[in-house]
């Protein structure tokens, strides 16, 4: 059941600006960003008289503003709203470097340049050990980075792996398979951070060292459970999500070529549908509110009009070249102060993991209590179920009473098997020293011993296991402490007083504000005038004013008008970009993918609105015809067989199709022979080489001149060779090489 507020309540908008960057400064660079501590801030165009533009914001913080101040006057008052049940949602926006991460995680090695999610991860803990000792929490974290357009986990194993997104209608949109990690004290937490940042999707641009290609987003689960006025155990959830969103960047100004570029056009897509989500929330005629265009909006979608309390920070840069952007930021910023949330505090959802938790841990409990009072503790198990079957990985601090007891038990436990130990050894002594005994019969005792001591340890082992599993899940689930009562009494008054101040801060603001109008008012408030020359002079005085004014507005209006052009510029410049890769992808398709197999896919697949892509459409089982039904395996034979196949077998057929099973057989390959047979008779020198060769060595002498002998050899080579030659030409072929596919 989820509690309804009345009230509805505006995203608080802040703004930070940096400050110059050294390589801003070495290129004189000039400061065109001023910022007021009353929330306001102007923006001089640079080289122009123009007058600064001005916006108005909830807070406005500058390069001497500290981490600690940004924490303080944005985030910590949603903390202790998580705390309490509500959803909370805190996200940087803004041009690429102009100090987002900074501002979300900052320096994690110094203490002062902290950001805003390592701060609220102490005031998430220093909030549980300040609550009361009979609140239960239970706190989860999970982290996920959003890169072109795909969902990744970065805590999984696979951080590359895409996630898609499902919605339900009581919990709204979530990340299927996501990991969370339960956590027990801010060192676990921040563990978890590191890991995570350590898998983020991070590039160096010509606008920044370290760029985040990525929106990222880390989230807190708060789950509480009280004791209600009912008596019975109450949860409440809150969910913390701390947003890093990747800059805006034109593609034009940062020259970003290849993944660079393909990245860009991502963010800038995402962030432009977020920017139209905004419009569209601002804007009283529009119908409909486009956050199913990107994956971004889809999971902001409850922070941006839905059931949240909401901090946006918009970062901006002061320098020149950089006016453009900054302005662009601050309109869209101005129109998020106009978008109305309505947040409510989650209470008794039904999925809340504590509540298993809590079950889970009461078994345990039973299941101890039993072994203490000697009863046979699968008894209870039969009662309640498999205990331990869903052991979820959580964090807790046990009651200072159920651990001296579970010391106790667990020394107990340790002295038992001890005893065990030095009984058994004591037996076995008495058993070797009895001498009426048989050896075999000695041999047979010691055995039983043996077993009998095993079994006993291994009971007590058991209990001992039990107790570890009891201790490790109770330590996951936190509780409040007592001690911390009185810090917990200050912490509230603190921000009781904080709030006030924050109320007079904005009732200041607003006094201001209708000061500023009351004197644009007084000069048209007619009036007697005693002669008319006062009155010409009051004419031509209000004549000015509004010559003014309307110079501003034309001023104002050719500004936007320039907005929206570079906006249309950017986004042809991304449409090109999106057109090249589409480009390469057709000639991809049309040269390395059959036609026939293109036009099969493109059959099959459908476009998926709810995880916006394409998919595999599922077989429609009733449109098809019932084909026929799969033949059987012949009895005995791996493959089925038609009877046509077994006639043709049977008649001693040997095609490999009417084979009863798969195996392909490969005659050895020989080569095509290309040489010829000796033919005819040889020269009669060839003849006598020959017989004199057959003859004895003596003979040879006898018959033939040795240089005769020698020429044989010459001539006769020579005459093999030509005969050779001749064949060759006549006869051998030279063998084909294999033809080309087309
Ligand atoms: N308030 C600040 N004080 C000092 N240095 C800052 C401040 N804000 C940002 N910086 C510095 O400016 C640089 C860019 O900041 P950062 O990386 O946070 O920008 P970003 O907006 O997250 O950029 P991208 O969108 O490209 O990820 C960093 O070197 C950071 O340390």
């Amino acid at each position: 059941m989820q509690k309804k507020s009345k009230e509805s309540e505006s995203v608080k908008v802040c703004i930070r600006c940096r400050p110059l960057s050294t390589g801003e400064m070495n290129a004189g660079h000039t400061v065109v960003v001023e910022i007021k501590n009353t929330g306001e801030i102007f923006v001089k165009r640079p080289f122009t008289d123009e007058p600064p533009k001005q916006f108005t914001f909830d807070a406005a913080f500058d390069w001497n503003n500290s981490q600690q101040q940004i924490y303080e006057n944005t985030s910590a008052q949603i903390i202790s709203n998580v705390l309490e049940g509500y959803n909370g949602t805190i996200f940087a926006y803004g041009q690429t470097g102009t100090g987002k991460t900074h501002t979300m995680a900052g320096v994690e090695d110094d203490h002062k340049q902290r950001g805003i999610i390592p701060r609220a991860f102490e005031d998430v803990f220093k909030g549980v050990q300040s609550d009361s000792v009979k609140t239960q929490f239970l706190i989860r974290a999970s982290y996920l980075e959003i890169y072109n357009e795909e969902c990744r986990d970065l805590l999984s194993k696979n951080p590359k792996k895409k996630l898609d997104l499902h919605e339900k209608p009581d919990s709204g949109v979530y990340v299927k398979d996501l990991s969370y990690f339960a956590v027990k004290d801010v060192s676990e937490i921040r563990e978890v951070m590191n890991i995570g940042q350590k898998n983020r999707s991070v590039r160096e641009t010509m606008m920044n060292a370290a760029s985040s290609r990525s929106h990222s987003l880390f989230t807190i689960t708060v789950e509480r459970s009280e004791i209600g006025a009912d008596g019975k155990p109450h949860i409440r959830v809150g969910k913390l999500n701390m947003v890093d969103l990747a800059g805006s960047e034109r593609l034009s100004k940062t020259g970003a070529v290849g993944d660079g570029a393909k990245e860009a056009a991502k963010i800038n897509l995402s962030l432009s549908t977020l920017c139209h989500v905004i419009s569209a929330l601002t804007d009283p005629k529009a119908t409909y509110i486009p956050y199913r265009e990107s994956k971004l909006t889809r999971l902001l979608q409850d922070s941006l009009g839905g059931n949240t309390k909401t901090v946006m920070i918009a970062n901006v840069g002061p320098a020149d070249y950089n006016y453009d952007e900054t302005l662009n930021t601050l309109r869209y910023a101005s129109r998020a102060k106009n978008i109305q949330n309505k947040p409510r505090i989650n209470e008794d959802p039904k999925d809340a993991l504590l509540r298993e938790y809590q079950d889970e841990v009461q078994k345990l409990r039973q299941q101890l209590a039993a072994i203490q009072s000697g009863a046979d503790p699968s008894e209870l198990m039969k009662k309640h179920g498999i205990i331990g079957k869903q052991v979820i990985e959580v964090e807790k601090q046990i009651f200072i009473e159920d651990k001296e007891k579970m010391r106790e038990f667990e020394d107990k436990l340790q002295q038992e098997k001890n005893d065990i130990r030095k009984k058994a050894e004591e037996e076995k002594q008495l058993i070797i020293q009895q001498k009426n005994l048989r050896e075999e019969e000695k041999q047979k005792l010691l055995e039983e011993l043996q077993k009998r001591e095993q079994e006993q340890e291994k009971a007590k082992s058991k209990q001992q296991k039990l107790i570890q599993k009891l201790k490790k899940m109770e330590e996951k689930m936190i509780a409040g402490s007592q001690v911390m009562e009185v810090a917990k009494k200050q912490q509230k008054e603190l921000m009781k007083t904080k709030k006030i101040l924050e109320k007079e801060r904005q009732q200041e603001e607003d006094l201001q504000r209708q000061l500023k109008e009351k004197e644009k008012g007084r000069m048209q408030i007619i009036k007697k005038f005693n002669n008319l020359q006062e009155e010409l002079e009051f004419t031509n005085q209000k004549m000015e004013n509004l010559w003014k004014e309307y110079q501003e507005l034309t001023h104002e209006h050719n500004n936007i008008r320039d907005d929206f052009d570079r906006e249309r510029n950017d986004m042809y410049d991304t449409i090109y970009e999106l057109s090249n890769q589409l480009k390469l992808k057709n000639l991809i398709i049309e040269n390395f993918i059959p036609p026939e197999d293109y036009k099969k896919i493109e059959k099959i697949t459908e476009w998926n609105d709810d995880i916006n892509d394409w998919v595999i459409r599922k077989p429609d089982f009733k449109e098809t015809k019932a084909g026929s039904k799969r033949p059987q395996s012949a009895v005995g034979m791996k493959r089925p067989t038609s009877e046509y196949s077994r006639i043709a077998k049977g008649l001693g057929d040997l095609n490999p199709r009417y084979k009863f099973d798969n195996i392909l057989q490969l005659d050895l390959d020989m080569p095509e022979r290309t040489t010829e047979d000796y033919e005819g008779m040889p020269s009669s020198k060839v003849q006598q080489a020959i017989q004199a060769i057959l003859n004895d060595d003596d003979n040879v002498n006898d018959n033939i001149p040795i240089s005769t002998l020698i020429n044989f050899n010459d001539q006769c080579l020579q005459d093999e060779n030509e005969k050779k030659k001749a064949t060759r030409l006549k006869s051998a072929k030279r063998p084909k090489s294999a033809k080309k596919k087309e």
